[in-house]
């Protein structure tokens, strides 16, 4: 049975050359227009096949979702978190069960020793999440080498101890504490260590997964924090775009009014702040090539057959910009696209971008990571005007439009600088005053350094 069409490769080694490791999603869309919506590369060896397109995207991890479950091995990163990183897990009953326990937050504390911890845990991960930077990944057998001829695999055991040590104690503590009744501060971890046995998870699995999430939704500028990687191209957008920032103040102004911040409950009547929030994740997703789907038997679509075990990458980015789905202007940022003519969202369940993912191995934390992006850019707009620095000389220094950075996994804007004005005068204390209510929340809560 035929492959889909790629890229001719060269003998033994097939595409590897081929796989551009620093933007490949710009690679994979010049492929879209040259051999369509599935482009098959091989690499040394490993099948692989990029979707381009919406539908065959939806097609194989939404609607044979069971089949399209699986993860690819990062072997490294495998072996630094005793495979214990649900993100990359394969889809054994472990990673199951994690899934099914996730349904709170991870807590964050301003006081928390750990922030320096976790900022090393994350930029481990970050490094070792590369698709194409360690070899082992593309070569496995070089997994099984002894340990002296890999740097990685001792490297891995090291960290495994490390990581796993911390946040064996970071549980346990809470698990201790919400035996004996202490710990009354609700949390996930309070939660997990609840339901620990009606999960049927072990402490260690129990500790990994809340030292995972609280990496995914760690406050810090490391390349990790997809929220605030987006809440970075947001500013980007409303320094490169000011007349969208003028749609979201008059909203604002028409909606909530000068007297107070805006909240949750504002989050219906504020569509055109949803709609920038869906453009913002459509027109630059932190993670645009997305992260690998493998098929745990061998499927046929379209006449082509697509072997078990190969990696089967989505090109968030490609497909966020799908002309047959976005028209012509796909490229544009444009927040009115999710609105209808009265100024609607046009669908509610619709998320309007594929940048979280597909089928049974979507991101869990989306609707945390939208909760958080709708009341952070309707706050910081409420206040504030976002414009681009200015040089001596008055002029406005703003970075091309089309610039990004990239270390091969997620997308960055390059570094600027911009002018934050206050909108109105009593803007300053409403913000000081609600920035001391929940310091004092903080404040109250138990020692819990
Ligand atoms: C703007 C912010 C975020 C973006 C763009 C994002 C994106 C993604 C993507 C693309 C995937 C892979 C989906 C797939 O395999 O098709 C994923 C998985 C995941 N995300 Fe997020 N994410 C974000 C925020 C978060 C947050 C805040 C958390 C935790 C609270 C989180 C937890 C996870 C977990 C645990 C997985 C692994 C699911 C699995 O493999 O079964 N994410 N995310």
């Amino acid at each position: 049975d035929p492959c889909p069409p790629g890229p001719r490769g060269i003998p033994v080694l097939g595409n590897l050359f081929q796989l551009d490791n620093v933007k490949p999603w710009h690679t994979f869309a010049k492929w879209k227009e040259l051999y369509g919506p599935m482009v098959y590369l091989n690499i040394a060896g490993q099948p692989m096949i990029i979707l381009n397109s919406r539908k065959v995207a939806e097609d194989l991890f939404d609607r044979r979702g069971s089949n399209y479950i699986d993860r690819h091995r990062f072997i490294a990163l495998e072996k630094t978190t005793g495979d214990s990183f649900i993100s990359i897990m394969s889809s054994t009953e472990r990673w199951r069960k994690m899934r099914r326990a996730i349904y709170g937050l991870p807590p964050l504390d301003l006081h928390d020793p750990t922030i320096g911890f976790m900022n090393d845990f994350v930029d481990c991960i970050g490094r070792l999440s590369v698709p194409g930077n360690l070899l082992v990944n593309m070569l496995p057998f070089l997994e099984h080498f002894p340990r002296w001829t890999g740097k990685w695999k001792r490297d891995a055991e090291k960290n495994y101890k490390i990581f796993t040590s911390k946040f064996e104690n970071m549980f346990l503590r809470i698990k201790d504490e919400t035996v004996t009744g202490t710990e009354q501060h609700p949390s996930f971890c309070v939660n997990l260590a609840k339901d620990q046995k009606q999960h049927g998870m072990s402490d260690t699995d129990c500790a990994w997964l809340a030292g995972v999430l609280y990496g995914a939704g760690h406050e810090t500028v490391t390349i990790f924090n997809l929220t605030s990687t987006t809440m970075a191209w947001f500013i980007f957008s409303m320094i490169q775009f000011p007349q969208a920032q003028v749609c979201a103040h008059e909203e604002l102004d028409r909606v909530v009014g000068q007297s107070r911040l805006p909240s949750f409950a504002d989050i219906k009547h504020l569509p055109y702040i949803q709609a920038l929030v869906k453009e913002v994740l459509r027109w630059r997703p932190a993670i645009p090539a997305g992260v690998p789907h493998v098929p745990i038997q061998d499927d046929y679509y379209e006449g082509y057959l697509i072997r078990k075990g190969t990696i089967c990458i989505p090109s968030i980015w490609s497909i966020n910009r799908d002309p047959e789905v976005y028209g012509s202007d796909a490229n544009e940022f444009r927040p009115e696209r999710h609105l209808d003519n009265k100024g609607r969202l046009k669908d509610e369940s619709n998320e309007g971008h594929v940048t979280y993912g597909f089928g049974q191995r979507i991101c869990v934390g989306r609707h945390f990571a939208n909760n958080g992006l709708f009341i952070q850019i309707a706050m910081i707009l409420w206040a504030l005007r976002l414009e681009p620095a200015k040089d001596n000389n008055g002029n406005l220094i703003k970075p091309s439009v089309d610039d990004e950075r990239s270390d091969g996994t997620f997308l960055h804007p390059p570094p600027f600088q911009i002018n934050a004005i206050m909108r109105f005068e009593e803007a300053e204390s409403v913000v000081q005053q609600a920035r001391d209510e929940i310091m004092e929340g903080i404040l109250v809560r138990p020692d819990v350094s």
